[in-house]
């Protein structure tokens, strides 16, 4: 079963188009990623999708029902991780699960059992009666997601849920959105962090200025790259500036340097790599180590719009 699907999706902003048309499938069981630079359409799309922006045009179908149509379905049916905190400093822990947890329709008894539950799931279970104005900004955003799926939605979405968080808090959210899934979740998962959407979502859409420029399995993105490859040159001494003279050399598409580190992305063509190290040598630079990148998500992005994702 598809628990989402959307048809022809457009968001227009006056005369500006931030959804242009997208037409998307997610089923039963997957985490599906949406990967996006800053500002590609990827919260103007949750935002349609939980009804609170009306699209320009097109159908939004949460597990088979019309969110037009069938409105309180759709809302009992999700759950959503929003980018900006919604919790109330004010309200501890436990009373902000509580009252999403009562919009979402759950009662008495069950509402309770519910709350405690979701705070136990993020690791907050000891903190029910403190309040999230003492928490630390991770603390923060595992409160953020208890408050949505304590009513157990069978769809979760989370907008960018790790930003501006330690790494610890980083990787107990990663692992709660995997075993969220393994109890049952369908996740879609938006984050312009492209190790992540590598590391846990099962299929993947690349946004870019509001369409989806490719779509499918990471192996499936990476074989469809055939015709570039990523090169990293490590330099003995450089000064910093060394890209500065492979740049515009035929075959290069993108260079960029960080200390002695050289990273090329180039069409695939083997006389690259001697054009490339001719270059480095002719200017009497030492050269450390050359090594050739399997093509991640990041060369996906970068070969179908000639930037980097965090450009
Ligand atoms: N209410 C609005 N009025 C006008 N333009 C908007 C509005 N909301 C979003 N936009 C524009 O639409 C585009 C897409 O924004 P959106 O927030 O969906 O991007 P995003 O992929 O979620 O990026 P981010 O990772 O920064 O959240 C951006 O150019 C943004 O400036």
């Amino acid at each position: 079963m598809n628990v989402l699907e959307i048809r022809g999706l457009t968001k227009k902003f006056g005369d500006f188009v931030a959804v242009d048309n997208i037409s998307l499938k997610v089923r039963e069981g997957e985490i599906f990623g949406f990967l996006g630079a800053n500002g590609a359409g990827k919260s103007t799309t949750i935002n349609m999708i939980c009804s609170l922006l009306q699209p320009t045009d097109g159908d939004i179908r949460i597990m088979e029902h019309d969110i037009k149509l069938q409105s309180r379905f759709a809302k009992q049916s999700l759950g959503i991780v929003p980018q900006d905190l919604a919790i109330y400093e004010d309200l501890s822990a436990y009373e902000n699960v509580s009252f999403f947890a009562g919009l979402y329709g759950l009662r008495g008894a069950l509402l309770k059992q519910r709350t405690q539950e979701a705070l136990e799931f993020v690791g907050l279970g000891d903190k029910a009666k403190s309040f999230p104005k003492n928490f630390s900004g991770g603390m923060k955003r595992r409160l953020n997601i208890a408050c949505a799926i304590a009513h157990k939605p069978k769809l979760i979405i989370m907008d960018e849920p790790t930003v501006g968080i330690d790494p610890q808090s980083r990787n107990y959210i990663l692992s709660s959105v995997r075993e969220l899934n393994e109890s049952g979740c369908t996740i879609i998962y938006t984050s312009h962090y492209m190790e992540e959407v590598e590391e846990i979502c099962s299929r993947i859409a690349i946004v870019d200025h509001g369409k989806i420029i490719a779509e499918g399995t990471k192996e499936q993105l990476t074989a469809s790259i055939t015709d570039t490859k990523d090169i990293v040159i490590e330099l003995k001494n450089a000064v910093g500036s060394e890209s500065d003279m492979l740049t515009g050399l035929a075959g290069v598409r993108k260079v960029s340097q960080e200390e002695n580190v050289i990273r090329i992305h180039s069409d695939a063509s083997v006389d690259n790599l001697n054009r490339i190290l001719k270059q480095l040598m002719a200017a009497e630079l030492e050269i450390r180590t050359v090594e050739e990148r399997e093509p991640n998500l990041e060369t996906v992005f970068l070969t179908l719009t000639g930037r980097n994702l965090r450009d």
